[in-house]
């Protein structure tokens, strides 16, 4: 179990972030911490009985007793990722959890520099696009496939679409479910990296599938994936007609095609757009949902700094 401090300096730290939060009305104050402290302490310090106060460390068990001192409690499993990770991780999990509004605004306090010293406060102003998925919009949609492959499938084309692959940006497609019907309508279009592995090696759910996955999204075609997260095969072509379907402006053949099979067969299908990181999930022909990345220029700014010319003195 991990722990943090409550330091004088990171006491007032807490303190500062409160007045700012007073100071502008925001929403609420964001505390990511390194781990579990004294909770009620911390309730007092950021006046959680008025404030929404969020407290984001990484596992569940450290945050033992916040709920009950009134704060939010939010584990984000990001143990080694990167800050600015963890910031964006807490803040759409808060913005899912409905703990503050997508559009709103949060004060957030935490180590920036220093491991175990609160030692920056950033006043952040959210943005409507930070909308994603949340499993309570997974739920509205009823399907054959389980929540639980959709979710994973999901997750991973969101990942996809925000990372690419290789600094290069990836576009890709799942089709989930009604495998048979699917493949119906499918060929090869090239050697297919999955075939040949037995199904533990080609289930989605596992973490180290997903990412061979991300390498074979990389190559034409699309994943065909059954019901229970099981890459059936990858690399096809789908082969549908997409006459009287109806669709946005500006997509192309490998949107019409996810969209075409969605109504030629029982499937769900995930895509990732390559020109917008975008995803879209449809089913029965229809766009049901659509996800729009996190901007992903994010990244703290390298100060240049000159020092001014030496003057002799006078
Ligand atoms: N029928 C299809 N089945 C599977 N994959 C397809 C199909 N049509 C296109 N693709 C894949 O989509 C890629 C991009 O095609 P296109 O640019 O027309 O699609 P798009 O819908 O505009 O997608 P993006 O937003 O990713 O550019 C193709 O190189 C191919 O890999």
């Amino acid at each position: 179990m991990a722990t943090q401090r409550l330091t004088k300096h990171n006491a007032a730290m807490i303190r500062a972030g409160v007045s700012l939060l007073t100071d502008r009305g925001a929403d609420a104050l964001l505390l990511l911490l390194d781990g579990g402290t004294d909770w009620k302490r911390v309730s007092e310090l950021s006046g959680a009985e008025n404030n929404t106060v969020i407290i984001a460390v990484d596992t569940l068990e450290d945050l033992d007793g916040a709920a009950e001192a009134g704060l939010r409690p939010l584990a984000l499993n990001k143990e080694k990722a990167p800050l600015l990770e963890r910031l964006q991780e807490a803040l759409l999990e808060a913005a899912a959890d409905e703990m503050i509004r997508t559009n709103g605004e949060v004060v957030a306090v935490y180590s920036g520099f220093q491991q175990g010293r609160l030692d920056s406060i950033s006043h952040l102003q959210l943005d409507e696009r930070m909308r994603r998925f949340t499993v309570r919009d997974l739920q509205t949609l009823e399907s054959s496939v389980p929540l639980k492959t959709i979710k994973a499938v999901v997750d991973l084309a969101s990942q996809i679409g925000r990372e690419g692959r290789e600094g290069k940006a990836v576009g890709t497609m799942f089709v989930v479910g009604d495998t048979r019907k699917v493949l119906e309508h499918a060929n090869d279009s090239g050697v297919d990296p999955f075939r040949g592995y037995n199904k533990k090696h080609r289930n989605l759910l596992d973490p180290k599938v997903q990412e061979d996955a991300k390498e074979v999204a990389q190559l034409d075609g699309a994943f065909v994936v059954t019901s229970e997260g099981v890459i059936e095969r990858s690399r096809q072509m789908l082969e549908v007609s997409h006459e009287d379907l109806k669709m946005t402006k500006g997509l192309g053949s490998r949107h019409w095609a996810a969209a075409a099979i969605t109504r030629k067969t029982k499937a769900v299908s995930v895509v990732v757009s390559q020109s917008t990181g975008t995803v879209r999930l449809y089913q029965n022909g229809f766009l049901i949902l659509q996800i729009v990345p996190m901007d992903k220029a994010v990244k703290w700014q390298e100060f240049a700094f000159e020092p001014p010319p030496q003057t002799p003195e006078d």
